[in-house]
């Protein structure tokens, strides 16, 4: 991955964010990459998320798939336990991985009503085997299996810890079980059984995802000069000091789509603590230059925008037609026209003042993927150890869900009782 800062510099938005101030800044990452490095080779938790790339074994993930003959993957699972599996089938064009992560009954419905059971295998994933809407995802798809006939126990694999309550599940039904690594939060797993498990089943190359994410942790400096991973965590930082509170990511290719969706849980929940932290917003180009741009170019002066764009691409001509104001299309192909709508987003943005960053990486591949996953997970440390905040714990998340599940009849909680007895003020 490469980076183009020029946009996020001196702009009237952010006063003070020179290059001057991120000089002033390089000392305090340079501390903070041998805090992180430290962890790293301690195998402290959190830290070690960046050791995935080597401690991943995708042999063992490819040895335990092995036995499942699919055309299809179902993920059951949620937030950092589906959407690492998500965004690398999706980068990799992938059509045939369905998600359920959510319990909307409706949408349950729908999704396996259309599915071919027989050729679709179950891949579980819960880091704490205990999350309500995948255990109940889970049982409800046994269900439809067993309904339709066909024998789920021959096509899922567990992905969990070493005890849970999906532990003792996979344990009853002697299903083949991988583990969530230990120390690797959730959000951090996407090179890890996790994440991997769906693309083995789908006989994509793992190994060169792995490879991807190996030259990404390689180039782990203590400097921004030479780190663009840091230099990204560091300037949003500096940004978000002066008022950015909001990191509108756009990638200019759809298969990046679900990365943004990536980007914006490992943002919000590692950063996003003691008062501090940026929004993450999705938005696809060119697409979202329909919609988000005006805002983004006109709007406050609280938003930088991280441009993500492939440098190479698979190709279509534009046919062209004899029709006034269409000649320039027919010299043009698709991918001439994305770039160009690319260029101008972002020097519109700069004529605003607006400050954008520009990450690029050679292609949209399992290399690709696997680097951009593990720079934007140094660049998410690097800002949670300049910013002070415990990166790798999410505990307004937890509240809500011990608040769920006091509320459906598990355990009682304090956080259910506060639900109980909230105050309601109602308008009808
Ligand atoms: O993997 P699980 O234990 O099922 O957790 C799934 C998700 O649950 C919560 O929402 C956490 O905040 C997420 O970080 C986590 O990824």
């Amino acid at each position: 991955m490469q980076l183009d800062i020029g946009n996020a510099l001196d702009s009237a938005a952010t006063p003070g964010v020179s290059t001057d101030a991120l000089d002033r800044l390089d000392d305090a990452v340079a501390d903070a990459h041998e805090t992180i490095a430290a962890g790293m080779s301690n195998a402290r938790f959190g830290y070690a998320s960046l050791n995935l790339p080597e401690t991943t074994s995708a042999t063992g993930i490819e040895r335990a798939v092995d036995p499942i003959d699919a055309d299809a993957v179902l993920t059951v699972g949620i937030g950092g336990s589906a959407l690492g599996a998500k965004t690398i089938t999706a980068a990799l064009g992938e059509a045939n991985h369905y998600l359920l992560d959510n319990v909307d009954p409706e949408a349950t419905n729908r999704l396996l009503d259309a599915l071919d059971f027989d050729s679709t295998a179950i891949n579980v994933v819960s880091k704490s085997g205990t999350t309500a809407e995948t255990l109940a995802n889970f049982l409800v798809v046994r269900d439809a299996y067993e309904a339709a006939g066909v024998d789920w126990t021959e096509r899922t694999v567990v992905t969990t810890g070493e005890s849970g309550p999906l532990a003792d599940l996979a344990a009853e039904e002697e299903l083949p079980k991988l583990a969530v690594p230990d120390g690797v939060p959730g959000r951090f797993s996407a090179l890890s059984a996790v994440g991997l498990v769906a693309p083995a089943i789908l006989g994509y190359d793992i190994e060169a995802v792995l490879d991807g994410g190996r030259e990404a942790r390689d180039s782990l400096t203590g400097s921004i000069d030479d780190c663009p991973a840091y230099a990204y965590g560091a300037l949003a930082v500096a940004l978000e000091r002066r008022g950015v509170h909001t990191n509108a990511f756009m990638p200019y290719a759809e298969a990046l789509e679900p990365f943004a969706e990536w980007f914006a849980q490992l943002w919000a929940e590692s950063l996003g603590k003691d008062g501090q932290g940026q929004t993450p917003a999705r938005a696809l180009g060119a697409t979202d230059q329909h919609s988000q741009l005006q805002l983004y170019r006109a709007g406050r002066h609280d938003t930088m925008v991280t441009l993500v764009h492939p440098t190479a691409r698979d190709d279509r001509e534009i046919p062209a037609v004899d029709v006034e104001g269409l000649a320039y299309l027919g010299d043009a192909t698709l991918g001439d026209l994305l770039d160009a709508e690319f260029e101008a987003t972002e020097a519109s943005l700069a004529a605003a003042d607006k400050p954008s960053i520009r990450v690029e990486l050679d292609r949209v591949d399992e290399r690709g993927i696997g680097d951009l996953l593990v720079s934007f997970e140094a660049a998410c440390i690097m800002a949670g150890e300049l910013m002070g905040v415990e990166t790798f714990t999410q505990p307004a998340v937890e509240w809500g869900k011990n608040a769920a599940r006091g509320l459906l009849g598990g355990e009682e909680t304090a956080e259910a009782a506060a639900v109980r007895n909230k105050h309601n003020y109602l308008i009808e």
